[in-house]
């Protein structure tokens, strides 16, 4: 292959049960139960850098489900994504246990003041030697915006104006406020960093008045790598604006394809390179020794899928109440009606085979779930590779003690293909993915803002 192997995270969030709902109560699912505890996170991110992912990918959101029924009695009793813990705890501890691989910690605009967040992820990339990746997202549950002072959640394109100003907040902060010659240390002067150097950033916005200067030092992204995943009009744009990578929901490599291109053409209006911004989709593999085990094996973990908290993620993640959807309805028949509208028609008219339930839907579309070999594994790899992808996520079928068995059977063949990388670049995470230098290009939204910075503080105080 003449491009950078495709990449690998690990896809998880510090919760019982992620995307496979149900499972928990599995008995090759108990292990999630632990994931309270450090131990089995260390032994996950040791057994993913042993088979050379780029990143542990930590999911979260801050609210539980509870648009189903109207409440969150359904995520509660279920275990879906509910109870979870802060993923940005658990990096630091990953970080010592590990040399090479990267860390993609999520948090939305709505939870943290984007000073003490920006300050946060400067301090988590200064600890893992600049392996931190941001996966930006703007929330979906209103119980999310109620735990973070509002009524409720703000309209969907507002969300994305909102994060429009809270990456420009954190950009100026890690690009902005410190030059890269601020910090001099100099021991026979005693001046540690020069003032004129380290500057106020002066953010005056709709919703955010930041002074400034950055507490923290640069760290050695600066900024951290830039996950984001919009499928909308406006999360593609903002997409193709800011993110270095990007997760697209693709049901077929065909579908991936067609997404590809117009996420590229995006990018490419901002004035971006086609590898600047590297396109992830889901893989989720039922691993067998044969093609029959790994289909017997699917079928079986599909009898533990919860369909009652599919039901509560779906209702959630598409913001709207699916309880009046009968789940044995076939799909056909459900088009038919007036009654399903908006975007869960487009996930229903999505679906490559309509002769099944909306209850099969909901169970199929977990993660997009695949089941074979690791030569087949392999070949579908190959096949989204071919539809323009860079990578994925690979979601663990069942627990997280999993990732032992895709790095043992999958990786070996994924990269005896040339597939994935046999070991790691140097550098940071940004430099691993990108194969440039460790900071963002000058012509990234983040880096430009160090001019207006400059002129704005080299104005005169009123
Ligand atoms: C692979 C993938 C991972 C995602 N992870 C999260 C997450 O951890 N937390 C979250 O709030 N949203 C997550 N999302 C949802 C996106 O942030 C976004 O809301 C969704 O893709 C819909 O995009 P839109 O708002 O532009 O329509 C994820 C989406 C995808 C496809």
């Amino acid at each position: 292959m003449t491009r950078r192997q495709l990449i690998f995270n690990a896809f998880t969030h510090v919760t019982p049960n992620h995307h496979s709902h149900g499972y928990w109560r599995h008995p090759e699912g108990h292990g999630q139960l632990d994931y309270k505890r450090l131990k089995p996170w260390l032994e996950l991110a040791r057994t993913v850098e042993r088979g050379c992912f780029d990143t542990v990918f930590l999911a979260d959101v801050v609210g539980v489900y509870d648009r189903f029924r109207g409440n969150g009695d359904t995520a509660i009793r279920t275990a879906m994504q509910f109870p979870s813990l802060d993923p940005a705890s658990l990096v630091s501890a990953l970080a010592a246990a590990t040399e090479h691989v990267g860390f993609a910690v999520t948090s939305s605009v709505i939870q943290d003041h984007p000073f003490d967040f920006a300050r946060r992820m400067s301090t988590l990339d200064h600890l893992s030697d600049g392996r931190v990746a941001w996966n930006i997202v703007t929330s979906y549950l209103d119980n999310a915006a109620r735990n973070f002072g509002q009524d409720k959640l703000e309209e969907h394109d507002e969300r994305y104006r909102w994060a429009e100003e809270y990456v420009e907040v954190a950009y100026k902060l890690w690009e902005a406020s410190w030059e890269d010659d601020a910090l001099v240390a100099d021991v026979d002067t005693g001046v540690f960093a020069e003032p004129s150097k380290v500057r106020k950033i002066l953010h005056r916005g709709a919703r955010y008045s930041v002074e400034g200067p950055h507490l923290a030092e640069p760290s050695p992204q600066r900024t951290p790598l830039l996950f984001q995943a919009g499928g909308s009009e406006a999360g593609r744009t903002f997409a193709a604006r800011h993110a270095e990578a990007t997760f697209i929901a693709a049901r077929t490599p065909e579908s991936a394809a067609k997404h590809v291109a117009d996420l590229r053409s995006r990018a490419r209006a901002f004035g971006r390179r086609d590898d600047e911004l590297k396109i992830i989709v889901s893989l989720a593999p039922v691993i067998g020794s044969t093609e029959q085990e790994a289909h017997a094996r699917r079928r079986e973990l599909k009898e533990w899928l919860s369909l009652e908290a599919l039901q509560a993620f779906y209702s959630g993640s598409l913001g709207v109440d699916l309880s009046d959807i009968d789940p044995g309805r076939p799909l056909s028949e459900l088009l038919l009606t007036n009654h399903v509208r908006g975007n869960v028609r487009a996930f229903i008219e999505a679906a490559p085979d309509r002769t099944v339930t909306f209850g099969d839907l909901l169970k199929e579309t977990v993660s997009g779930r695949f089941a074979g070999t690791p030569e087949q594994i392999a070949d579908e790899v190959e096949r989204y590779a071919r539809a323009g992808v860079d990578g994925f996520n690979v979601v663990p079928v069942t627990t997280l003690g999993w990732w032992s068995e895709f790095v043992d059977q999958v990786v070996p063949v994924l990269q005896k293909r040339g597939l994935m990388q046999t070991h790691y670049a140097p550098g940071t995470l940004r430099e691993k993915l990108h194969g440039r230098g460790p900071y963002l290009p000058d012509h990234h939204p983040a880096r430009v803002l160090r001019e207006v910075v400059r002129k704005d503080a080299a104005q005169p105080a009123l």
